[in-house]
């Protein structure tokens, strides 16, 4: 698996780094939000602008990337609509999540974008070529809420986010049991063992995925999400907590 390099940051190699997601529903309230996770010291934020209640004003939109790239200035900054059938909070057209994500692409502030896997094959490409010409990196994303795929299915997901060209494959799934937890970590194994020539990102949500948070040093995810001032998905805990766990594991591995 090899490492990807953005700005000072070597992805995929060491402790997984931490993202802290930005939540608040406000101009306000995610300035003040963005403050406080500035304090956490998180290796990347992500802002879920499909929290955000002026996400179908371009303007705002833009006038809040600005401010944020003020506060988070050393950190990387993601930007994320996650949509409704993947988790997230408002229903859009195709055209506007073309038009949304490509705007913040094109503002200069964020170094991230993610666009989820299961759009129409012109949406991907018009965002991800946008992306591709103004030196945004692409995660590709894919989220199931009920339940975990078998181990294949993630596999080939995963791989065709990389196909597609994703800087980073990602993909969270819900465990109903321990043992979709262990065919989530032994996907993750495979992924980079066997297939991936780029970092991923993998996650089993709730308490009882919690481990795939903790142990990605080890399985082969680069990044974890960890709680800010709010959750973005059931299953994350405290920057304070998390980092404690992944320092330990760096210690001894
Ligand atoms: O895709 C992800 C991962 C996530 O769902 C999690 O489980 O930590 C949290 C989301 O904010 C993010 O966009």
């Amino acid at each position: 698996m090899a490492t990807l390099q953005v700005k000072n940051m070597t992805i995929g190699e060491g402790k997984p780094k931490v993202i802290v997601p930005l939540v608040g529903k406000t101009s306000r309230e995610i300035l003040n939000e963005a403050e406080a996770v500035n304090r956490l010291k998180p290796d990347m934020v992500e802002w879920r602008v499909d929290c955000y209640n002026e996400v179908e004003n371009i303007q705002s939109v833009k006038d809040v990337l600005r401010e944020l790239r003020a506060i988070f200035s050393n950190e990387l900054l993601l930007f994320t609509f996650r949509s409704h059938k993947e988790g997230g909070n408002k229903v859009i057209s195709d055209d506007y999540y073309v038009e949304l994500n490509q705007a913040a692409i094109l503002t200069g502030q964020i170094d991230f974008i993610d666009i989820e896997l299961f759009n129409k094959e012109e949406v991907i490409k018009s965002i991800q070529e946008t992306a591709k010409a103004n030196g945004v990196y692409v995660i590709m994303s894919n989220h199931d809420f009920t339940k975990t795929p078998d181990k294949d299915e993630i596999i080939s997901r995963l791989r065709q986010m990389q196909e597609l060209g994703a800087d980073i494959p990602k993909i969270a799934v819900m465990p109903n049991s321990v043992q979709d937890v262990i065919t989530l970590l032994d996907a993750t194994y495979t992924m980079k063992t066997k297939y991936a020539d780029r970092p991923i990102i993998t996650i089993s949500m709730g308490a009882t995925g919690m481990i795939s948070r903790l142990a990605g040093e080890l399985f082969g995810s680069a990044f974890t999400f960890g709680a800010g001032k709010d959750i973005s998905a059931p299953g994350q805990i405290s920057v304070e907590e998390l980092k404690t766990v992944l320092d330990i594991f760096h210690k001894h591995l």
